[in-house]
C-alpha cells in the first residue's frame, strides 16, 4: 500500500491495442491535473520512427516551464537516454506487445500505403511468400512496420540475426530491466487488474472500451501456412512475445493469484459493461459513417475500417463528460491536453476534422 502511482511512461507499440491504455493514461492524467510530455508543434506523436529526443516534446528547455512531466504515452521509438531527460527517476515504465501475427496483420492492413515494403504486394499472404521481393533494409526507417515491429520500437534493431541467441538473451534482459511490467494485448483485462494494483489506482482508472479497433470486414485471416511464415519472418518479435507472455501470468500469479486475478478481471468486466449500457449508443462500436458526432471520429487508414462510439443522447452533463473521455479517439484527446496544457500556443489542427 501507499500513495497512487503518478509518474509514468507507458511505451505505446504499433497495433497492440496502444490506444485503449493511452486512453486509460489521458484519463487519468486529465482528472488528476497531472501533465503530459506531449509532442512538440503540430505533431501527434513523439517523433516516431525516429529514435526519440527530447527535444521532441513541448514545452521542453523553455526557461520557466516544466522540465518533467508526470505521464508519457504518445508513439515513440524508444530511447532510454533522452526519455530520462523527460521523465523523473521514479517513474513506473511499462509497456504492451501482441501476438506477432495478428499485430503484423493490423499493420498491414492500416499501413500498406505508407509503407515501402507492403505497397506493391496485394495480399499479406503474398508478401509472406517471398518478402524480400519487397522488403529491403535500406528502403528507410517506414519498413520498420513490415518486420519485427514490437523490437524496432523498443529501440532495437528490426533486422538483426535471430539466431544470434546470446543477442536475443541480452536485449530480452534490457527489456526486463527496464519496464516494470509488460502487458499483453490478448489478455487485455488480465493486464489492466495487474496494472491498476501495481499503481495502486482506482477499478474505474483502468477500465477501457476496445479503441482503433478493425470492423471484422476489415479483418484478413492468413493461412495457416502465412501464420508460420509470419513467425518466422517477425521471429525477434516472436522471441520477445513468448518471453514475455510466460513471464506475465508467473507475475499476475505472484503478485495477486490466480483466484483474486479471475475475480478482479470479472469485477472489471461488470464495470464495462456498466459503462457500456450507460455511456453508448446502443451499447456497440460503430463504424466511420455512422458515427454523429466529429469529435468522436477515429482517424482512419489504409484499408482499415477503424471503428468508434456514440454517446447515448440526453446524458448530463458529467455523466457526458466521463462518457466522453472514455470514447474520445487518440488525435482528439492529444488536442484536448494540448490546449489544456498549452493555452497560449496554437492549438493542434485535426486535419481530416477541417
Ligand atoms: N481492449 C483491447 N483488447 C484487445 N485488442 C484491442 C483492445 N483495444 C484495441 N485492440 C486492438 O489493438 C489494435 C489497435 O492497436 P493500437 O491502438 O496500438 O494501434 S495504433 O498503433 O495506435 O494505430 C486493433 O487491432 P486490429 O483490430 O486487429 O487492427 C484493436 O482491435
Amino acid at each position: 500500500v501507499g500513495p497512487p502511482v503518478t509518474n509514468v511512461m507507458f511505451l505505446k507499440t504499433h497495433k497492440t491495442a496502444g490506444s485503449s491504455v493511452l486512453n486509460v493514461l489521458f484519463r487519468f492524467a486529465e482528472t488528476h491535473n497531472l501533465s503530459v510530455a506531449l509532442p512538440v508543434g503540430s505533431g501527434f506523436h513523439l517523433g516516431y520512427p525516429w529514435l526519440f529526443l527530447a527535444r521532441y516534446v513541448e514545452g521542453l528547455g523553455r526557461p520557466g516551464l516544466q522540465q518533467q512531466f508526470n505521464i508519457m504515452c504518445n508513439h515513440l521509438r524508444f530511447n532510454l537516454p533522452e526519455v530520462q531527460k523527460v521523465m523523473p527517476n521514479d517513474t513506473f515504465y511499462f509497456t504492451i506487445i501482441r501476438n506477432p501475427v495478428f499485430q503484423l496483420e493490423s499493420s498491414f492492413t492500416y499501413y500498406a500505403a505508407y509503407v515501402p515494403a507492403f505497397r506493391h504486394v496485394k495480399s499479406l499472404d503474398a508478401f509472406l511468400a517471398s518478402p524480400w521481393t519487397y522488403y529491403n533494409r535500406s528502403a528507410g526507417l517506414n519498413n520498420a512496420y513490415a518486420r519485427n515491429n514490437m523490437w524496432f520500437d523498443l529501440g532495437f534493431d528490426n533486422d538483426a540475426p535471430p539466431d544470434d541467441e546470446a543477442y536475443v538473451r541480452a536485449r530480452l534482459a534490457d527489456v526486463e530491466q527496464r519496464f516494470q511490467l509488460v502487458l499483453i494485448a490478448e489478455h487485455f483485462d488480465e493486464s489492466m487488474v495487474l496494472l491498476r494494483h501495481l499503481l495502486r489506482w482506482q477499478l474505474d482508472d483502468v477500465v477501457a472500451f476496445r479503441l482503433n479497433s478493425r470492423s471484422t470486414r476489415s479483418v484478413t485471416g492468413l493461412t495457416p501456412e502465412g501464420r508460420a511464415r509470419a513467425k518466422r519472418w517477425c521471429a525477434l518479435d516472436w522471441r520477445l512475445y513468448q518471453h514475455f507472455n510466460r513471464t506475465f501470468w508467473a507475475r499476475a500469479h505472484a503478485e495477486l493469484g490466480p483466484r483474486r486475478l479471475r475475480s478482479e478481471v470479472a469485477r472489471l468486466r461488470v464495470r464495462r459493461g456498466e459503462l457500456t449500457v450507460r455511456c453508448l449508443q446502443d451499447g456497440a462500436a460503430k463504424n466511420k459513417s455512422q458515427i454523429t458526432d466529429p469529435r468522436l471520429r477515429p482517424f482512419q487508414s489504409g484499408q482499415a475500417d477503424i471503428l468508434g462510439y456514440n454517446l447515448r443522447p440526453g446524458l448530463d452533463n458529467q455523466t457526458q463528460q466521463m462518457c466522453l473521455r472514455l470514447v474520445m479517439p487518440e488525435l482528439q484527446y492529444v488536442a484536448r491536453l494540448y490546449a489544456l496544457q498549452f493555452p497560449d500556443k496554437s492549438p493542434k489542427r485535426i486535419p481530416f476534422l477541417e
